[in-house]
């Protein structure tokens, strides 16, 4: 049936001991035709407070957006995050360690955002360290935009191609989510816990690595054959069911 994997059971219920780390789009919420215009459920914000909350605080989100941008979807919700496909870490104690941008990035954005304008609803995303060239709304703009991609990174030492849900990243190689799992695990309250990762897309696969090799739980959101995940949910809707039934019947 389409969206279900019969390789992969769903996660079992949690414990109060495990840290839990949460990818946002396309794992949390549904994808939507431009980036600025995903809806976060406000159920979604009071079910992540409160697991925030019987947790410990140990609850993170892990995506490739920026943190100002989290914090914005999410807000009230202030949680600790793990930004930009790794290279940005804001701990619980609030303080932000980040990747610092190449001096070549600018030009490249230009460039990209001059070949964007060639493709109408090819999205160009400036992030600072990174640029995520998009094409949902264009899908014959994926060829000129990977190409373009691809040849950017002679002008970028040290970056690689992140590839994702109809968008190619350009982002440095020095961190994934695989690294910025293990290095929230080293910081309270996520420290000695059981991770547990939710995430659905090719820059999550160093995640449910990272997971995996320290005992946790890994968790495919939808289909994916060659994934190191070892649950997995079809949708960012039973996501939020799963998240929303796990503190029943229990208080913090
Ligand atoms: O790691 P994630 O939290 O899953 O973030 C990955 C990228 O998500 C966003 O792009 C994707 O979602 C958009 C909104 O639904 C969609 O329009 C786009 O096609 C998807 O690729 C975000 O814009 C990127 O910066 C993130 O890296
Ligand atoms: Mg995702």
């Amino acid at each position: 049936m389409d969206g279900l994997d019969a390789t992969r059971p769903p996660p079992p219920a949690l414990h109060r001991d495990h840290a839990l780390f949460l990818d946002i789009d396309g794992s949390l919420v549904e994808f939507a035709s431009r980036p600025e215009s995903i809806v976060v459920p406000a159920a979604l914000r009071s079910t992540l407070s409160r697991l925030s909350e019987w947790l410990d605080g140990a609850l993170a989100l892990v995506s490739g957006r920026e943190v100002h941008t989290i914090d914005t979807l999410f807000a009230p919700l202030r949680l600790p995050v793990a930004a930009l496909h790794g290279h940005a870490l804001r701990t619980a104690d609030g303080v932000l360690r980040q990747t610092t941008p190449i001096a070549a990035m600018p030009a490249v954005v230009a460039d990209a955002a001059t070949l964007c304008r060639q493709h109408a609803g090819a999205l160009v995303e400036d992030k600072g360290v990174s640029i995520a060239l998009h094409w949902r709304n264009t899908p014959a703009a994926e060829i000129p935009l990977r190409a373009f991609a691809e040849a950017a990174l002679a002008r970028l030492p040290g970056y690689r191609l992140q590839p994702g849900h109809c968008v190619i990243e350009l982002v440095p190689a020095c961190a994934d989510k695989g690294s910025a799992i293990a290095a929230l695990l080293e910081e309270p309250p996520f420290h000695g816990r059981r991770p547990v990762f939710v995430g659905d897309d090719l820059t999550d696969e160093p995640g449910f690595r990272t997971v995996n090799a320290r005992g946790g739980i890994s968790v495919l959101v939808g289909v994916r054959a060659d994934s190191a995940a070892r649950h997995a949910l079809p949708d960012p809707a039973s996501v939020r069911d799963w998240l929303g039934s796990l503190t029943h019947g229990e208080s913090a």
